[in-house]
């Protein structure tokens, strides 16, 4: 299910006026629908409305401030894994009772404004980070509410780069080691018991991976009930998979039964941290066509190679690059005729593996037809970099009839305004 629709030029949700974003901030610009968060939020929500829970949006998918202040007038939580994470859901005023902190390599520094701050928990990923926090927490007197993030070795069954559930992942603790940090824990004054925590992986399009899991976390939850400690909250993590092309995943509804039937004689509070399946489908990168080229058929080939060139490259969109991830690419222009063309959509970066597609069936293309690059809301403008010198896309939210820069486009002088040239070179 894709939540922009394509129709006569225009992508819609509510009608997404692509041609006059362009107009006033140029490309490549990330595109968000402020219709399309809400409805993914509040599907997701209302899938467990029947059970104490907790969404906690998982900030990394999408940190625009915009979007976090959205999700967060919605009652959504945040699942942060850094302090500048911390920094940007406090500012787009989600409540700190609300955010929990995951993440192997926190700094004490990072651990100290979180605690200060009054977040809900910290989920501890090793023993050293547990004596890190209780230092932390000594330290300002302030007793630190943590779950201990359990890796359940479950196999997530999606891109290895993308699994985190699994003993050979460098995240969480085996649940014996667990169960032990929690009793050393048990009578500490500046450690507070609070959960258990687990996140399997990213872009899964199976259910039995999480119902898997949560039988492991539920078996420690009660032999932890069982030796006096007083849980309260169950995190799953994220990791509910979206359609980028021929993926099935379940709906949120079908995530969220099969939970509750795990979960049914067992009272806490469900946590859950999605990102991709808020934000992934809400946004869409659009980009310009530069140039197209057509190489001739080597000698005994058939067919040569074609090459969309555009002004988006893997700086703005790596998925494509770094996990060969598919995207969904179409003309931002009402498609006349049968006619296809076969070709590789392509950046101005200086890297093959800078691509958007390959082999990509297409409409035939010109110099300055705009593409919409689809499922593009999640990991998208968050993992773009200035590489090549390239400043970083606007973004804008459509809000019904209204749209809203969000962030502007980069300058050359953004790019180089914490640099200094010392005179001695
Ligand atoms: C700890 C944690 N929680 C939540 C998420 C969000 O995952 P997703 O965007 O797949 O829902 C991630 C990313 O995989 C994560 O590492
Ligand atoms: N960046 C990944 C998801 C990572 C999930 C973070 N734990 C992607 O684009 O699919």
């Amino acid at each position: 299910m894709h939540y922009f629709e394509y129709h006569h030029g225009e992508l819609l949700a509510e009608k997404v006026p692509v041609k006059k974003i362009v107009e006033e901030v140029g490309t490549p610009v990330y595109i968000y629908s402020a219709a399309t968060l809400r409805r993914h939020l509040q599907v997701f929500s209302e899938a467990f409305s029947d059970i104490p829970h907790l969404i906690c949006y998982s900030v990394k998918a999408n940190s625009n401030l915009a979007i976090l202040k959205l999700l967060g007038k919605l009652g959504a939580g945040a699942d942060i894994v850094s302090g500048g994470e911390l920094y940007r859901a406090l500012k787009a005023g989600i409540p700190p009772e609300k955010i929990v902190f995951s993440g192997v390599g926190k700094t004490e520094r990072e651990m100290e404004e979180a605690l200060s701050a009054g977040i809900l928990m910290f989920n501890v990923e090793s023993l050293g980070e547990l004596e890190a926090l209780r230092r932390v927490a000594q330290k300002i007197g302030k007793p630190a509410p943590f779950s201990i993030r359990v890796n359940p070795n479950v196999d997530p069954k999606t891109h290895p780069y993308i699994s985190t559930g699994l003993k050979k992942n460098k995240f969480g603790l085996p649940e014996e080691v667990a169960f032990e940090a929690y009793r050393k824990a048990k009578d500490d004054p500046f450690l507070h018991p609070l959960g258990i925590d687990c996140h399997i992986g990213s872009q899964l399009t199976e259910i039995s991976p999480f119902t898997e899991a949560l039988r492991r976390l539920k078996e420690l939850y009660q032999r932890l009930l069982a030796e006096g400690f007083e849980l309260r909250y169950l995190d799953l993590g994220g990791g509910l998979g979206i359609v980028y092309g021929n993926e099935e995943p379940p709906p949120p509804a079908e995530y969220a039964e099969a939970l509750k039937q795990e979960l049914r004689d067992l009272s806490c509070t469900l946590i859950l941290e999605p990102g991709r399946v808020i934000a992934g489908n809400a946004g869409i990168l659009v980009t310009r066509v530069l140039y197209v080229k057509s190489n001739p058929p080597s000698p005994g080939e058939k067919e040569g190679k074609n090459f969309v060139i555009v002004d988006a490259g893997m700086n703005d969109l790596i998925r494509p690059a770094f996990y060969q991830a598919y995207h969904r690419i179409l003309p931002v222009r009402e498609i006349s005729g049968e006619e296809t063309i076969v070709a590789d959509v392509v950046g101005p970066i200086c890297e093959s593996g800078d691509f958007l597609a390959k082999e990509r069936t297409l409409p035939p293309i010109s110099p300055g037809d705009l593409l919409a690059v689809f499922s593009a809301g999640a990991y998208g403008f968050v993992m773009s970099s200035n590489y090549n010198s390239r400043p970083r896309a606007a973004e804008v939210l459509v809000d019904g009839e209204r749209f809203f820069v969000v962030r502007k486009r980069e300058t050359y002088e953004d790019l180089v305004r914490l640099e200094t040239i010392p005179e001695e070179v």
